[in-house]
């Protein structure tokens, strides 16, 4: 469905991806797994039109695709839920959460649908209770990242991309959360999901890819390896501090 082939990315003198090459299937959990500064971010906005590959191809149902920017992006399906909450903090919580959806499907949303097509897209997951007409920037930051995944789930993306999501979430909402993707990916989604907390990892995922240093170290289907073998192939140095290998 979705295939990255041989892109690379340099920021300066850093190459943030080198050669990187992953192949994301319809219907699928498909983990990203890397350190700090392994390149995941960066894979991240090259899959959300924020920055351009120096080299190599995205494939999208295997024709090249040629997309510029997040408008173009979100226009051929894709969501990115990122790492910093981006809310409009004065505007309410139903219009954080149609942000930007007008213009997307060319039409509006009736005013008296607006607060009904946010609560239906919070009330897929969201077990914390967040009030559709309180000033977004109002809310504890938890309440803020349901409020960013409600955005990208109203869309009804093909390919969600959640980067380091669940971190301010409580165990509630990240359990959900949790459902949600398993529920999306059966609706024949792809979800790519960006982490470095293993449990997650293998409790989800249907694939996993390990990142390293810029460059795609291995993709499997999960299960493949050990949580420590995914440890040594992201961190040979941490997993061999760790476990004395
Ligand atoms: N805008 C930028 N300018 C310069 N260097 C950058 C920029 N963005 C990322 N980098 C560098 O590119 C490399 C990959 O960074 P990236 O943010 O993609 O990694 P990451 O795995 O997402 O890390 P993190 O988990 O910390 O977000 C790092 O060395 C980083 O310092």
């Amino acid at each position: 469905m979705l295939e990255v082939e041989d892109v690379s990315k340099r920021y300066g003198e850093t190459v943030a991806l080198s050669g990187a090459t992953i192949s994301f299937r319809a219907g699928t959990v498909h983990t990203i797994l890397g350190e700090n500064g392994s390149g995941k971010s960066t894979l991240v906005k090259l899959l959300s039109g924020i920055v351009q590959p120096d080299g190599g191809l995205i494939k999208l149902d295997g024709k090249p695709f040629s997309g510029r920017s997040p408008a173009d992006f979100q226009a051929a399906g894709f969501a990115t839920v990122f790492q910093e909450v981006l809310i409009a903090p004065d505007r309410s919580v139903t219009d954080n959460i149609l942000l930007g959806l007008d213009g997307l499907i060319k039409r509006r949303i009736a005013r008296d649908r607006r607060r009904e097509t946010a609560a239906a897209a919070l009330g897929r997951f969201a077990i914390t209770d967040v009030p559709l007409d309180a000033p977004a920037g109002s809310l504890p930051l938890a309440a803020q990242q349901l409020i960013v995944l409600a955005r990208a789930v109203v869309r009804r993306p093909r390919i969600l991309v959640l980067d380091e999501v669940t971190a301010a979430l409580d165990y509630a909402d990240r359990e959900s959360v949790f459902t949600l993707m398993r529920q999306l990916a059966g609706e024949g989604s792809l979800l790519l999901f960006i982490t470095h907390r293993m449990d997650e990892v293998m409790a989800l995922s249907d694939r996993i890819s390990v990142l390293r240093a810029g460059q795609v170290v291995r993709t499997e289907d999960c299960g493949g390896s050990t949580a420590t073998e995914l440890l040594k192939a992201m961190a040979p140095q941490t997993a061999a501090e760790l476990l004395h290998v």
